[in-house]
């Protein structure tokens, strides 16, 4: 069951400046249900994962049990929407070293991501990794058309060629992309790929529960059903208009309400490495969703402590114009006490015994409260545990929200024209055909 709770945000906003928004949240929420808002063919996301555990997921469970019983790594190729949520996923889920532990520890391939960028260094130094290895390739695009996994993907295909031949190759490649357009499909039907869809009316951001996110997940024994069945039920447990019922408005209400007070910087904090990734979603949403027509809260994150360490001067003392969202996991998935050690003179003793979750929450604790009395407004997000299910209701939540955010804000949350302008230029720069000045 997640939990937002608002205490720190007292003396920063009134109670009746979230009661306020009921009836502009009404008629957007509405809007949205009748998909009546900017945007609306990309509203497939809101009943996504009760109609996805409906039709069944049987074909993707196939095809992972493929994968997880013939390779040693997938290289999933995707950018954006097309790789953050699968990798929020898997570390939010997966141990911290997973690609490091024995296979059987695994159960599954190693994992690695390409695509996501157009350095030499790092494609190289994947491909030596990959060496000697089974090797299956999850290539993700939904335009088919976006240059850095159009290149990772050669580049991969390719080595899958030097390694195994043209016909093998055609048997390790899945391809996930639209259902009829675009560069990517074209290539998936004349080779013969294995193909999965992204649904037109499911934008990159929004995508994570569809075949994007749940092939390579399963394919790495994340239990996508779980995942699928915490977003199934958080449809319900955010489909509320009302700020009384539904977190997702009230977190909605409540970033535009700082905003419109000069609070234009949002900070994602975490106390658990396993979030970096997911905080990396969470900035894709929000950024693409929002930032647009010279307006937006802008997503920044951290992770702590280790950035309090780093950014924490900033935060406390800095420019004042940050708010905070903190997501906290109650209950981790192991615990570790700090040992006794009476020799060390380290002043910890204090500390032996105590566990380092519980350590963990009294940093958390703290930082909220000294953020506060610096002028950083914060809110907590609670989340039992890192299970499959509580992730998929976290996803859900962020969506709902983001969505009725930028609704509020003015703007459409679905598209991200100005993505376009620096690859106008990046084309011009390459000499692509047909972009000369
Ligand atoms: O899935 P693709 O079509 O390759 O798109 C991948 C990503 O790149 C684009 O430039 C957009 O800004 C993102 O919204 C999208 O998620």
């Amino acid at each position: 069951m997640l939990k937002l709770d608002l205490t720190y945000t007292n003396g920063f906003l009134g109670e009746e400046e979230i009661s306020n928004a009921q009836s502009a949240v009404n008629a957007l929420h509405d809007d949205l249900q009748q998909k009546r808002t900017p945007g609306a063919d990309f509203l497939g996301w809101l009943d996504l994962a009760s109609r996805t555990l409906q039709e069944g997921v049987a074909d993707i469970l196939e095809t992972a049990k493929e994968i997880r019983e013939k390779a040693d790594a997938l290289v999933v190729v995707g950018i954006g929407g097309s790789y953050l949520g699968a990798r929020a996923a898997y570390e939010w889920v997966k141990p911290e070293y997973y690609n490091q532990l024995s296979k059987e520890q695994r159960g599954g391939p190693e994992i690695y991501f390409l695509g996501n960028h157009i350095s030499a260094d790092a494609v190289s130094d994947l491909l030596t990794v990959l060496k000697g290895k089974q090797v299956y390739v999850n290539v993700i695009s939904k335009s088919g058309t976006t240059t850095e996994p159009a290149i990772g993907f050669r580049l991969i295909r390719q080595w899958l060629i030097e390694q195994y031949g043209e016909q093998e190759t055609k048997r390790r490649i899945v391809a996930t992309t639209d259902a009829s357009k675009g560069a990517l499909r074209k290539l998936a039907t004349d080779e013969g790929y294995k193909t999965y869809v992204i649904p037109d009316d499911v934008g990159g951001r929004y995508s994570v529960l569809t075949p994007v996110g749940l092939l390579p997940l399963a394919a790495i024994g994340v239990d996508i059903e779980k995942l699928l069945q915490g977003a199934a039920d958080a449809e319900k447990e955010f489909g509320s208009a009302s700020l009384s019922e539904n977190a997702a408005y009230k977190y909605a209400v409540l970033r535009n309400a700082l905003y419109r007070k000069g609070y234009v910087t949002e900070i994602f904090a975490h106390f658990e490495p396993a979030l970096h990734y997911f905080a990396e979603w969470w900035k894709q949403l929000y950024g693409e969703s929002e930032g647009k027509d010279q307006k937006g809260v802008f997503p920044a994150s951290v992770g702590y402590t280790t950035d309090l360490h780093s950014m924490g001067q900033f935060v406390q003392e800095g420019y004042r114009n940050l708010f905070e969202t903190f997501v906290h996991i109650e209950n981790g998935t192991h615990n570790v006490d700090v040992p006794s050690a009476q020799n060390m003179e380290d002043g910890l003793e204090y500390l032996a015994g105590k566990s380092l979750v519980w350590v963990n929450d009294k940093a958390r604790l703290a930082t909220q409260s000294a953020h506060a009395e610096g002028g950083v407004p914060n809110v907590l997000i609670q989340v039992p545990d890192r299970s499959e299910y509580t992730l998929g209701q976290l996803f859900y939540f962020f969506e709902r929200a983001c969505a009725m955010s930028g609704l509020l804000m003015g703007v459409n949350p679905f598209n991200q024209p100005g993505v376009e302008n620096y690859k106008t230029k990046m084309f011009q720069l390459l000499g692509k055909p047909g972009y000369q000045k």
